[in-house]
């Protein structure tokens, strides 16, 4: 039976300025590319998702071009005429036919999940069994590629109380010159903030067991995918002797990578991301996992809009426990935005709206303006 039928997709590229070039291991960032999703159904209502990735195909296997070209030529066709109302039905439907994807996937399963919470006066946080919190502590990432301006910015944040906690962005340049930086700004912040590093899988083993040692001696709280994702034995072993505790990312392509990873004890901690596992619902799925293995989480971003942000906001205040707080930052590193209601940020927490779907409008305007023609 069906409810009420998706009439169409629309797969639209968005070109935003950044605040200032974010440097990654792989990739300097010097804007966003979003790829926002709006799903059109029968009884009128429209669901808006988002699938964004960081420089191109620089961090994973789907580019914005790719993601788009997907959406318009294999996911549509499978999609349109199918109930908008059974996300189960349409997502397995999805997975008989397409594989790997989760990007994509997940502004599907995101644009579903806006519009049957649209449809029944419901937030998608309530439409994943109900929200346990209203807000989220958000974690800011110092990327300037300069250790006096990344301090200038952290005290920034400390004072405006936006936030506490920061990620470093290592393992581009020399290790050493490295180390010296990430031990520079922990000295200037101290017990003021948490100082955690992310080196974007730059090191190899080696390098990584002494860094890892000398970071856990600095004081640094987390360090996120120091080795290869392809280096699962390495993995294993540097998380018998780091210090400081390791966080997964790359490692987790897909639900299934995350109970590999449990299984086989290479990391105590997880970053959940709805790219990464194919929208809000299936992330939930890597944090049950992680949950049962005994495994610490941490609500992690690929640098999403209002959208993306929001959607993974509404997943992850569903869960019992954050042991490592968030990254939800993603709008705040744009310089535009392109819905109508910006995202709420203060005293060091993201507020998710309590409205139906999503909580956003898109601004047709700025979105016309930004659109990659
Ligand atoms: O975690 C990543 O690797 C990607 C992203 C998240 C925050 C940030 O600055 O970059
Ligand atoms: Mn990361």
């Amino acid at each position: 039976m069906i409810h009420t039928a998706i009439e169409s997709l629309e797969a639209i590229i968005v070109d935003l300025p950044t605040i200032r070039p974010h440097k990654l291991a792989m990739h300097t960032m010097q804007n966003q590319t979003l790829v926002i999703l709006r799903i059109r159904c029968a009884d009128g209502i429209e669901g808006i998702g988002e699938a964004t990735t960081i420089g191109g195909l620089s961090y994973g296997n789907e580019s914005p071009d790719s993601i788009k070209t997907n959406l318009d030529r294999h996911f549509a066709p499978l999609l349109v005429g199918q109930d908008a109302c059974n996300i189960n039905a349409a997502m397995q439907r999805l997975d008989r036919v397409i594989k790997g994807n989760t990007f994509a996937r997940s502004a599907v399963e995101t644009a579903l999940l806006d519009a049957q919470g649209k449809r029944l006066g419901l937030p998608v946080s309530e439409l994943l069994g109900g929200r346990v919190r209203d807000s989220l502590e958000v974690a800011w990432t110092l990327a300037s590629g300069d250790t006096v301006k990344d301090i200038a910015e952290a005290e920034h944040m400390l004072e405006i109380r936006r936030h506490r906690i920061f990620k470093l962005k290592i393992g581009a340049g020399e290790v050493s010159k490295d180390l010296a930086h990430v031990i520079a700004i922990k000295k200037a912040l101290g017990d003021r903030a948490s100082v955690r590093v992310d080196v974007n899988q730059a090191w190899d083993e080696g390098v990584a067991i002494r860094a890892c040692q000398i970071l856990g001696d600095n004081g640094i709280d987390l360090i996120e995918q120091p080795i290869s994702r392809n280096n699962r034995a390495g993995q294993v072993r540097l998380n018998l002797r780091s210090p400081a505790p390791i966080m997964a990312d790359e490692s987790i392509e897909c639900v299934e990578d995350a109970f590999n990873l449990a299984r086989d004890g290479a990391a105590p901690v997880f970053a959940l991301k709805i790219a990464k596992n194919g929208g809000p619902r299936a992330v939930l799925r890597t944090a049950s996992i992680a949950e049962a293995a005994g495994i610490g989480l941490y609500g992690g971003t690929m640098l999403e809009g209002s959208v993306g942000t929001l959607a993974s906001a509404h997943a992850f205040i569903t869960l019992n426990k954050l042991a490592w707080d968030t990254e939800l930052f993603g709008p705040l590193l744009l310089t535009e935005e392109i819905v109508s209601n910006p995202l709420q940020y203060h005293d060091f927490q993201l507020h998710v709206p309590a409205l139906p779907g999503l909580g956003l409008e898109l601004d047709e305007e700025r979105l016309a303006h930004f659109r990659r023609k």
